[in-house]
């Protein structure tokens, strides 16, 4: 089970009315979506569609220049809620593991017993046990992958941001580290764009297809059952050809 520091529960993130042009070109117009809280929400849609941009309105990026309003919960903005990962979290060559998942808390001078505890427990919950004291090029690009999702976890923040975290693995540690995640952040509010329809199937308890120009929503799932579901699964593979299709449609859209 996930545990923020902060105590509260994980909250919903709504954008409101959202406009947003780039060199002119209208990427958002008016788009309003509601993401729930404690829930785990994948985002799809085709190459160049706005996926990152969003990410980075609901980080509260300081550099997009955009109308409309992003809440978290019952208020307020969400900088000092979200933490974030990417698929380029590379990990600093020059740390071990164990300080890489500790970094966010030694910048902030945060280090205690009780944090050094967590990221040893958060190692040994993803597998990496023996390699607490390696520097990344000592370990595998599945394993670097995985010390990043500990770092971002470690930040206990209850909104999680990521931007396909996965992406650059091979398929089964690909899957290894999805039902990692899906384990390890259970009770926050997860954001997570992916390009894979498959992904999104397993790990997301809401689905939202973007597509378009200026971009919009085209469809929202809620499979059934709770995340990660098995690749093989009904809820999956009866959602899967049909969400395919409409993100294809969307490529036209
Ligand atoms: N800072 C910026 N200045 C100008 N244009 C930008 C900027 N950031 C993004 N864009 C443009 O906005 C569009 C959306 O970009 P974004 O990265 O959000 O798309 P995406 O859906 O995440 O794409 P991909 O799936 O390929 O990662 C793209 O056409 C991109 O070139």
């Amino acid at each position: 089970m996930y545990a923020p520091a902060t105590a509260q529960a994980a909250p919903g993130i709504a954008l409101e009315g959202i406009s947003l042009d780039f060199e002119g070109r209208p990427l958002f117009a008016d788009l309003s979506l509601t993401l729930g809280g404690g829930r785990t929400t994948c985002i799809l849609g085709p190459s160049g569609c706005g996926k990152s941009t969003l990410l980075k309105l609901m980080a509260g990026a300081p550099n997009l220049d955009f109308s409309g309003q992003v809440r978290f919960g019952s208020g307020g903005t969400g900088s000092t809620q979200v933490a974030w990962m990417s698929q380029n979290d590379l990990l600093l060559p020059w740390l071990t593991l164990r300080d890489s998942v500790l970094l966010g808390a030694r910048l902030r001078g945060e280090l205690s017993p009780e944090k050094r505890a967590r990221a040893l427990e958060l190692i040994h919950e993803a597998g990496l046990a023996g390699y607490e004291d390696k520097l990344p090029e000592a370990l595998s690009g599945g394993m670097r992958q995985r010390g990043a999702l500990l770092r971002t976890l470690m930040e206990e923040r209850p909104v999680i941001l990521m931007d396909e975290p996965f992406s650059a693995l091979d398929a089964l540690t690909r899957v290894r580290l999805q039902n990692l995640s899906a384990r390890l952040t259970v009770g926050a509010t997860v954001v997570l764009v992916t390009h894979d329809p498959m992904e999104a199937l397993r790990l997301g308890h809401d689905i939202i297809v973007l597509g378009g120009t200026p971009v919009r929503v085209l469809e929202t799932m809620e499979p059934a059952g709770p995340p990660p579901r098995e690749a093989g699964s009904s809820e999956v593979t009866g959602l899967y050809a049909g969400l395919l299709r409409r993100l294809m449609n969307g490529e036209a859209a």
